[in-house]
């Protein structure tokens, strides 16, 4: 386990937001509507080019009386689901760093080698620059398989793996007991956040997908979260907010997002609404989730078309950048902060907007002078 002190003092910036600029808008900052024409001559490589070119936006949330001060000095923050700086996970510890929050981290057995390994030799180093020149640290980094609740669900192929070996204490209940102050790391916790899924068979369409690759996508996708707010609840202080990340494919049919990961992020939504009643009376604590545009995380790579998604999204949302992963941090953030403290069962979208499109406008169907 990794223990380094934690952060921050007046968190006079909430987040720095790195935001791509898709082209120039021809006034103001919001880029007035591409006709399909316009949009078949935006020629690929300057769409590409142009994701690239990212500016940086800060939100201001300052102590000194301008702007709304979204303040977490002395929050608790465990974030499960970070393994390297690419993520969700991570944006989301940035911008609760970046808001005075204590981070502490549940990583993925199999992945908590490199990720140590990485952290310890500053290969993160430029992404945990906080805006105020400090790095961002981690209270704890726990071991953590969300899959498996206590130790006597763990099968012995899985005890005996050598990834596992040298590790203990990561079932989800094992990691809700050191929280608890067992051994004194984290004490009450105020934010819970979900940032982690799997499916075996994502790539099989649900025709072809096995019973067993199913039900693991739900177990690790979506049962997960049910489990950690079984467990995380008891030790969250009321106030407190959990939110876990979720995909379009839970109501849309977004072809080849298979294996049963369309199914566990449906289960994962609705969850989201029983979990926010039961959890808001017992705890008094806020559950909510984001539904998140693509990006090109390393989970997403692993489903494969993730480059495709991306451009699709650039084409066809009503906002044309590419998603930042600080844009769902940021707004993760809101959520678990007081300033939401009316918001809970909520799926909140942060893609640029493409949900609430029924037509994609770079269609080679569509009339395009009609378009
Ligand atoms: N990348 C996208 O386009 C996208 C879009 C919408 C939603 N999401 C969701 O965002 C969340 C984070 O994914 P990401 O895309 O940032 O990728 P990521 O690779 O950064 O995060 C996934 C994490 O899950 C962890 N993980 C996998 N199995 C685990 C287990 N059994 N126990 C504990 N941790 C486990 C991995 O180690 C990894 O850190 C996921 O729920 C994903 O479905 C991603």
């Amino acid at each position: 386990m990794a223990s380094v002190a934690t952060v921050s003092k007046a968190p006079s910036v909430v987040c720095a937001l790195r935001t791509s600029v898709a082209r120039p808008a021809a006034s103001g900052a919001v880029a007035a509507p591409l006709k399909a024409s316009q949009v078949a001559a935006f020629a690929p490589q300057r769409a590409m080019a142009a994701r690239r070119a990212r500016s940086t936006v800060a939100v201001q949330a300052s102590a000194n009386g301008s702007g709304l001060p979204i303040d977490l000095r002395g929050k608790k923050a465990f974030i499960a689901g970070v393994a390297d700086d690419q993520g969700f996970g991570w944006a989301i510890a940035k911008c609760l760093a970046e808001a005075g929050a204590e981070i502490s981290l549940g990583v993925w057995v199999p992945a908590l080698n490199i990720f140590e390994t990485s952290f310890n030799r500053g290969k993160f180093d430029e992404s945990r620059r906080l805006s105020n020149g400090k790095l961002m640290e981690f209270a704890n980094i726990y071991p953590m398989d969300a899959v498996f609740d206590t130790l006597d669900d763990v099968p012995q192929d899985v005890r005996e793996n050598k990834r596992y070996a040298g590790n203990e204490g990561w079932t989800v209940s094992e990691c809700a007991a050191k929280a608890r102050g067992v051994a004194k790391d984290v004490g009450k916790i105020d934010i819970l956040v979900h940032s982690l899924a799997n499916g075996p068979e994502v790539q099989k369409p649900l025709l072809e997908t096995s019973r067993r690759g199913y039900l693991a996508a739900l177990s690790a996708s979506s049962y997960s979260y049910v489990s950690m707010v079984q467990r995380f609840g008891p030790l969250m202080n009321p106030g407190g907010a959990a939110i876990s990340l979720t995909y379009v494919a839970a109501d849309r049919v977004i072809p080849g997002y298979g294996g049963g990961m369309s199914s566990a992020k449906a289960a994962l939504e609705s969850d989201t609404r029983v979990l926010a009643y039961e959890a808001g009376r017992k705890y008094q604590v806020r559950v909510n989730a984001i539904s998140a545009g693509p990006l090109g995380s390393r989970a997403a790579k692993a489903i494969g078309f993730i480059d495709d998604m991306i451009r699709y999204s650039y084409e066809n949302a009503p906002i044309q950048k590419e998603l930042a992963a600080t844009e769902v941090g940021s707004v993760a953030t809101f959520l678990c902060s007081p300033l939401a403290s009316a918001v809970t069962g909520q799926v909140v979208y942060v893609d640029n907007g493409l949900s609430v499109m029924g037509l994609a406008g770079d269609s080679k169907t569509l009339d395009r002078t009609a378009a």
